[in-house]
């Protein structure tokens, strides 16, 4: 049989440092193939395959759609993964590798695989559509070559892509870091959409998949390296074992005979979500960081911002429900957030000084804490660049994944989460679109935007913080105007700043002294000025601002 060389993982090892939501700090050395889906391409243009890898011996699991293709596209040069020689001494042809999120092809045959509701691989891998999207007749998804569809630009922790052209406009998130069960941006859209929420875009569909994380040896399910011509079929892939029942499951594909010999290592996740899009939307970061720059107010917005995230809040109390924690509840709280805020504190203290002391009065304060809040489900990685601007007026959340550096984001050990860490989130985010306005003034005093000094910017992210509690207040009737001052507030407060060191550590270095300082500020030993405490340095370079 006939190898490609390099081979597909070669390529990707090469490849992946470079994409933005693979965010290691280390490069890749090994990729294993523990699960993935072969989708049938009907021009049969295309080999279109999502592979599950686990990266090195036991690190995450990533999920990358590749189209393989005979000849280059120019169209796609930008997505190009790498191209290969067939090491067959009678057809030695190229093959080429590109990004199947960026391929039309390939998306639009995952549109159908939901659409149609298919299965493969005895069950294992599912199509599930939602909110009456099996309902579309086939004709509402385009051809391929009909298909507009462009990559979300941006700093993605995943890849979206935005499809036009259909019934109505769709935006698939392809999940890139795959976790085991429900994932929880699916099933918040799916509980939020069956209580007709309107803070939400409508969820389409998603497809589940089972892998084998721990697989040790290397499932074969796309056989890259083609069959000889004289062989009886030319690929084999067009006989994959889809739902479309033309074909019996195709051998080219071992994963079903991997997933009945070890059944008892699979797991079953999310691949993807499918949702409706919204053409115009505008993210509430990109306004208020320009708000910012530009030296305007955005405090009309930060009230929406508060009544549209106090009326989230409503609708995930109704879909999900929400309780007064217990005894046992409130010390299994304070035991997590004690934890979360000595790994937070762990991996900021290089970057913000010896606060241990600080940190431990704090956690010693939580203890005190004699009931706390109400538990319910919520968004929990919440700032500015998660809420979008729809139809002029109407606010939306996205993006209920929870923090990307935390495993157990989104649903805590309780099983729900307190309201006041999106409180937290989105005070951090005007602080963020401040220190943005900032640094441009600093980076360049002879810029002519009217960017914020440095008290400036403290005060315009005291006044969205302000009116944003107000709104918030108003709209769910209680009153937030102190938020902040109880130690379990600041205690929530810290924990996002930590967060964001780490964050920053890992993604942008040059916005570290955003959280640090604000960490900082929030151990600031009492009584002490935080502006005597040690600042960090200065960044030099302007962050491109977009409209
Ligand atoms: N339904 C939607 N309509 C319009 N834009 C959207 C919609 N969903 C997401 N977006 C845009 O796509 C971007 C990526 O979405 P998001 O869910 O935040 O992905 P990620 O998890 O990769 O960060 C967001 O910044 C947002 O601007
Ligand atoms: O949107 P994601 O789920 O990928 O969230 C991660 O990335 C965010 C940055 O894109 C990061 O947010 C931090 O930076 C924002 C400005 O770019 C700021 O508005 C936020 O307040 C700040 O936390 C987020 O923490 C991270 O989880």
């Amino acid at each position: 049989m006939p190898q490609l060389s390099p081979t597909v993982e070669e390529h990707l090892l090469e490849w992946l440092p470079a994409q933005r939501w693979f965010a290691s700090t280390t490069a890749p050395t090994e990729l294993t193939c523990v699960g993935g889906l072969v989708l049938p391409d009907p021009e049969e243009a295309a080999q279109l395959i999502s592979y599950i890898y686990r990266v090195d011996e036991n690190g995450p699991i990533i999920h990358v759609p590749i189209t393989v293709r005979d000849e280059q596209v120019p169209a796609l040069s930008d997505h190009l993964i790498g191209e290969s020689q067939r090491t067959s001494r009678r057809n030695p042809a190229k093959k080429y590798f590109y990004d199947g999120t960026a391929d039309p092809a390939f998306v639009t045959a995952w549109l159908h695989f939901v659409h149609n509701a298919d299965r493969a691989y005895a069950d294992r891998v599912l199509g599930q559509p939602a909110a009456g999207f099996g309902l579309w007749p086939t004709s509402a998804i385009p051809e391929p070559e009909k298909l507009a569809m462009t990559i979300q630009p941006g700093e993605q922790s995943n890849t979206s892509v935005r499809i036009e052209g259909a019934q109505e406009p769709l935006i698939i998130k392809f999940f890139r870091h795959l976790s085991p069960g429900n994932d929880v941006d699916v099933s918040t859209g799916l509980g939020l959409d069956s209580v007709r929420s309107e803070m939400v875009a409508t969820t389409y569909g998603t497809i589940s998949a089972t892998w084998a994380p721990d697989a040790t040896t290397e499932l074969e399910p796309v056989p890259v390296q083609e069959r000889e011509p004289e062989d009886s079929l030319d690929y084999g892939f067009s006989d994959n074992a889809l739902s479309t029942g033309q074909q019996p499951v195709a051998e080219v594909f071992n994963l079903v005979e991997h997933f009945a010999a070890k059944e008892h290592e699979l797991v079953t996740g999310q691949l993807c979500v499918l949702r409706h899009f919204y053409p115009q939307a505008q993210d509430a970061w990109s306004l208020g960081s320009l708000a910012a720059v530009r030296g305007y107010g955005f405090t009309v917005e930060a009230d929406e911002l508060g009544r549209t995230l106090a009326r989230l809040h409503r609708d995930l109390a109704v879909a999900f429900g929400a309780q007064e924690p217990d005894e046992q509840q409130r010390i299994q709280l304070v035991a997590q957030l004690s934890e979360r805020l000595r790994w937070g504190y762990h991996q900021a203290e290089e970057v913000i000084g010896d606060h241990r002391l600080e940190l431990e009065a704090l956690i010693a304060e939580l203890t005190e804490i004699a009931t706390a809040p109400q538990l319910q489900r919520i968004h929990s990685d919440l700032h500015l660049g998660q809420i979008i601007r729809t139809d002029g007026h109407h606010w939306r959340v996205i993006d209920f994944e929870g923090e990307p550096l935390r495993a157990d984001s989104g649903v805590s050990a309780v099983g729900y989460d307190l309201i006041e860490r999106d409180l937290a989130g989105m005070l951090r985010s005007f602080d963020y679109a401040a220190a943005l306005a900032h640094r441009v003034y600093f980076a360049d005093q002879q810029n002519t935007a009217p960017a914020l000094s440095q008290t400036e910017a403290r005060e315009w992210a005291e006044n969205c913080a302000k009116a944003f509690l107000a709104g918030y207040g108003a709209e769910s009737g209680s009153d937030r105007t102190d938020f902040g001052t109880g130690a379990l507030e600041r205690a929530l407060l810290l924990d996002k700043a930590l967060y964001e060191v780490a964050y920053e550590l890992t993604h942008r270095q040059d916005w570290v002294h955003v959280p640090a300082l604000a960490a900082q500020r929030l151990l600031a030993p009492e009584g002490k000025d935080p502006a005597e405490l040690p600042t960090p340095a200065p960044v030099p370079a302007a962050q491109e601002i977009t409209e």
